[in-house]
């Protein structure tokens, strides 16, 4: 297994003077190609802020981010949106879905909007990815219309639609029962198994923690264990 992405000495600062809240204090973690890792750590220990950088969406303060080789500390915004397109999928506690439209325009909206064009590529893409996640029959269902576990189902598919090297889950289950909770946890492992997409879930659920095969733990500003 070679390594997927690496982030080493990493520190977060947010606010200004007497404001100043330092969140990560020298952060090192990597992630291997295949993994499927639980992010844990108390409320506030600076679990979503880790999640935004990986992704992209924000760059540290100091340290080094480095992803399939590339280093992305210093990329610029245009280099970096580039590379999240391409390699990094997103799953939010929220599922964020657009609710008057169907789970099939909600797979394939956004990679049609990156692209400026919706294709029949993307298309059957799409119509694949929902099979994937079993719900080939709910296809043409506005999302209003899907229940919270479905819900979340698409935004899996959503996620994988550009066929991401990394997936960041931050609480994708924080608002399923349990049944539901452990169904999207137990798709989540059969992708990572079958297509080896890495995953990196924020929760506070130890069992789903457990269902994932490292755990890595942020306390106070820096990973303790993994
Ligand atoms: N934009 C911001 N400006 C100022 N402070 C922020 C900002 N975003 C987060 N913080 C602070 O950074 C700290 C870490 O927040 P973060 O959301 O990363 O934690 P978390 O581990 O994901 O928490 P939770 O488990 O509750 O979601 C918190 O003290 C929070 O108040």
């Amino acid at each position: 297994m070679s390594t997927l992405v690496e982030v080493t000495d990493l520190i977060k600062t947010y606010g200004e003077g007497e404001a100043e809240t330092r969140v990560l204090k020298g952060l090192d973690m990597a992630l291997q190609e295949g993994d499927l890792a639980a992010l844990l750590g108390p409320s506030g220990s600076g679990k979503s802020t880790l999640l935004t950088i990986l992704g992209t969406l924000m760059q540290p303060t100091s340290g080094r981010h480095v992803m399939l080789g590339e280093d992305l500390t210093r990329a610029k915004d245009t280099a970096l949106t580039e590379f999240r397109n391409r390699h990094i999928g997103f799953v939010f506690q929220f599922h964020h879905l657009l609710p008057d439209f169907t789970a099939l325009e909600n797979v394939i909206f956004p990679t049609a909007i990156a692209e400026g064009r919706e294709t029949a590529k993307a298309r059957s893409r799409g119509e694949e990815l929902l099979e994937r996640v079993g719900l080939g029959h709910r296809m043409d269902f506005r999302a209003t219309q899907l229940s919270g576990g479905q819900k979340q189902r698409v935004a899996i598919a959503r996620a994988l639609m550009n066929q991401p090297e990394l997936v960041l889950a931050d609480e994708p289950t924080g608002n399923l029962d349990r049944e539901s909770a452990e169904q999207v946890m137990e798709l989540i492992g059969e992708i990572n198994a079958q297509e080896k997409t890495t995953f990196l879930i924020s929760t506070h659920d130890e069992k789903i923690a457990a269902a994932c095969r490292r755990q890595i733990k942020v306390v106070d500003g820096k990973t303790v264990s993994s």
